[in-house]
């Protein structure tokens, strides 16, 4: 490791171009993505829209790099995403959230930094904080069997945030909570895109995207404003 591995990456967009996905079914093909262009700034908090089965969570898949589009292409700043990418460069949190079953909830928020170099004893502290954050402090030495799936998600996007990444791709990561918990979730969103963070999030809820700089539909597989942005082209 060399001094500063573990460091966050500076500032990068996300940009997609021109995403094209198909999925093979015997009762006809299923064209998910048809040509999608898509970019967020750092600093800028997206939502994206659409009913389900539109292809939210397919497009956040070959966003982060978890599937591979039949066409076109996703960088941030300057890298091609693959799967392979650090989770400093791109956390993700996906709807069935991925925690490590053997590992704790406060294990499973400092991984990304111990696998980033963090020292164990800093990694632990900053997992115990953001568990505290998310007000899951007191459940933070259980396992996610352990846990029910509202305290998951928040585990998971803990777990996203902790290397502050540069971009943070969330689906639906208000689906189970209360609305006692929601605007924890959605501190912790707003929060990493005033700290330089590009954070798209896939939701329903007209909570996430009434604090979001800007909404964006997916309809028959392409992109476009939603009536309720049209008017706001810049970020807050
Ligand atoms: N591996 C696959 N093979 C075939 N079809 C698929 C596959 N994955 C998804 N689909 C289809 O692609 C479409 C988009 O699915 P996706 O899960 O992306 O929707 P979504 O917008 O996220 O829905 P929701 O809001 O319900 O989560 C659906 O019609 C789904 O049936």
């Amino acid at each position: 490791m060399t001094p500063g591995e573990h460091a966050p990456v500076g500032p990068a967009t996300l940009r997609a171009a021109g995403l094209r996905r198909v999925f093979p079914h015997p009762g006809g093909d299923v064209e998910v993505l048809r040509g999608v262009d898509l970019t967020v700034e750092p600093g800028e908090f997206v939502t994206l829209a659409g009913r389900s089965g539109s292809g939210k969570s397919a497009l956040v898949a070959v966003l982060c790099g978890f599937d591979r589009p039949d066409s076109g292409t996703v960088h941030i700043g300057g890298d091609r995403v693959t799967q392979d990418l650090p989770w400093r460069t791109c956390a993700v949190v996906p709807q069935s959230l991925g925690l490590t079953p053997e590992l704790t909830a406060a294990e499973n928020v400092a991984l990304p930094l111990v696998l980033g170099g963090v020292p164990a004893s800093e990694a632990a502290a900053t997992a115990e904080a953001l568990l505290s954050r998310v007000q899951l402090g007191a459940v933070a030495d259980r396992r996610p069997g352990e846990l029910s799936f509202g305290q998951q998600q928040r585990v998971a996007l803990a777990r996203a945030v902790s290397p502050r990444p540069a971009v943070l791709i969330a689906d639906e990561p208000t689906a189970h909570l209360d609305t006692g918990t929601t605007p924890v979730v959605l501190d912790m969103l707003r929060d990493h895109a005033v700290g330089g963070g590009a954070v798209l999030v896939a939701t329903h809820d007209d909570a996430v995207h009434q604090v979001a700089d800007r909404r964006i539909d997916l309809s028959d597989g392409v992109l476009e404003l939603s009536a309720a942005n049209r008017s706001t082209t810049s970020p807050r």
